[in-house]
């Protein structure tokens, strides 16, 4: 079974957080996800949307993931036209507009049959914190680093 543990350093001193026991040695899928924002400088005429932002799930080092993860479900808030975005070839990614911030849900779905699908939690990040000055063209990143473990099947 997948399990997601907190983030480890990957090298001989690895300081593995969570414990995965398994018969063989484990295999580590390190991951990355949360999102990019940019603010429009000012409030869109129509709609109000503030931001532009995309929500992602990607490999930490350049992979083709699509021959482990069959797609992936990002939840977005229920007020978003079609707030179940499944995507089933990498990019893994979900583009949008919106002017608030909240909790999207990550659910990661394997080929493998035997693996159960792995459900992250990232709360979108359109905000500068303390006092930084929103700048049109400046890019935030909001991201997390983390680990899909698997077990060799026995
Ligand atoms: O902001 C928040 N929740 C949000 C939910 C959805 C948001 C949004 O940005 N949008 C909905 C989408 C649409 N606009 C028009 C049609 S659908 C653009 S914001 C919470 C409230 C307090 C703190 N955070």
């Amino acid at each position: 079974m997948a399990k997601i543990l907190p983030p480890q350093i990957i090298d001989e001193g690895s300081l593995q957080q969570g414990r995965v026991d398994c018969k063989n040695a484990p295999i580590v899928k390190p991951i990355v996800y949360g999102n990019e924002a940019r603010y429009f400088g000012k409030k869109r005429e129509g709609d109000g949307h503030t931001h532009e932002w995309k929500v992602y799930f990607k490999p930490w080092r350049n992979e083709d993931m699509s021959t482990w993860i069959k797609k992936v479900h990002f939840k977005l808030h229920e007020s978003y036209e079609n707030p179940n975005r499944i995507i089933l070839a990498p990019p893994y990614e979900v583009a949008e507009t919106g002017w608030g911030e909240f909790e999207i849900v990550i659910k990661v779905y394997f080929h493998d049959p035997n693996e159960r699908p792995v459900t992250l939690y990232h709360v979108l990040k359109l905000f500068q914190t303390g006092n930084q000055v929103e700048q049109n063209s400046k890019k935030l990143v909001a991201e997390t680093y983390d680990e899909i473990i698997f077990c060799e099947p026995t």
